[in-house]
């Protein structure tokens, strides 16, 4: 009997970004990331990591080649497809977490579930349970948001990105207001929650540390090179 080879969950084939045609570009010719895999990626600042995970969730597009999550090309979807693949499929955190600051911890985190096919009474107690695993237990759920740290803030944005268990999430340096010790438990959460959902996780950083907690590593200059299959 012959296995089927699997669909990777993301797939770059000579991806090219420009913001002007005269000026910074992002080349990448090849990259293969296999589902369920976590993968860090490193880079000075101002290499285009964040511009690279604005393509891969589909803010921006390219303007040449191609993009292809679960097999499907994200290159040719309309941008009300784009989005509605977003809100669906991928879990988002960026440097500017985007919480509702008047909104309550719980309630920010409820934002996605409008988006899950799962009750509200489940997606309630996942919300619960994510918010406790971060550090953040029930004393902290009513309270709105901009009370809260930065720090804080970060783990209220990944429980709001994991909760409907997206197949991917993308992260552009959530970690950057932790100390080390709430960085470790963060982390170690973050990643043990992906898993439990299968989830393709891929992270950006300038911090190499965070590197080790990864299966796979790469720094914008290897994507620059060629083929990469993780
Ligand atoms: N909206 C924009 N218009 C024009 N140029 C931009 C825009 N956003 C970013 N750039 C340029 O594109 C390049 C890549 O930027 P990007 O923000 O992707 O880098 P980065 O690796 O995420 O940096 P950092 O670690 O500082 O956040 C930089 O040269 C930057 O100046």
């Amino acid at each position: 009997m012959t296995t089927k080879p699997k669909i990777p969950a993301i797939e770059l084939k000579d991806l090219t970004f420009w913001y002007r045609a005269d000026g910074w570009q992002l080349h990448i010719p090849a990259l293969s990331l296999a589902s369920g895999q976590h993968l860090f990626v490193r880079g000075a600042s101002g290499s285009g990591k964040t511009t690279l995970l604005n393509l891969l969730c589909g803010i921006t597009v390219p303007n040449a080649g191609e993009i292809w999550l679960n097999g499907q090309a994200l290159h040719q979807l309309s941008a009300a497809k784009r989005d509605k693949l977003r809100a669906a499929d991928i879990g988002v955190v960026f440097q500017q977490l985007n919480l509702i600051p008047y909104l309550s911890v719980l309630d920010n985190v409820l934002l996605r579930a409008a988006f899950a096919k799962a009750p509200a009474a489940v997606m309630q107690q996942r919300a619960q349970d994510l918010l406790t695993a971060l550090g953040l237990p029930a004393s902290y759920w009513a309270q709105p948001a901009s009370q809260l740290s930065v720090g804080q803030q970060q783990r209220v944005a990944i429980a709001r990105a994991l909760l409907t268990q997206p197949t991917l999430l993308i992260a552009d340096e959530p970690t950057s207001a932790l100390d080390a010790d709430n960085r470790d438990a963060f982390m170690q959460v973050l990643l043990a929650e992906a898993d439990k959902s299968g989830t393709t996780v891929i992270f950006v950083s300038h911090d190499q540390q965070l590197q080790r907690y990864f299966h796979y590593q790469l720094a914008m200059t290897d994507l620059a090179k060629g083929v990469v299959a993780c």
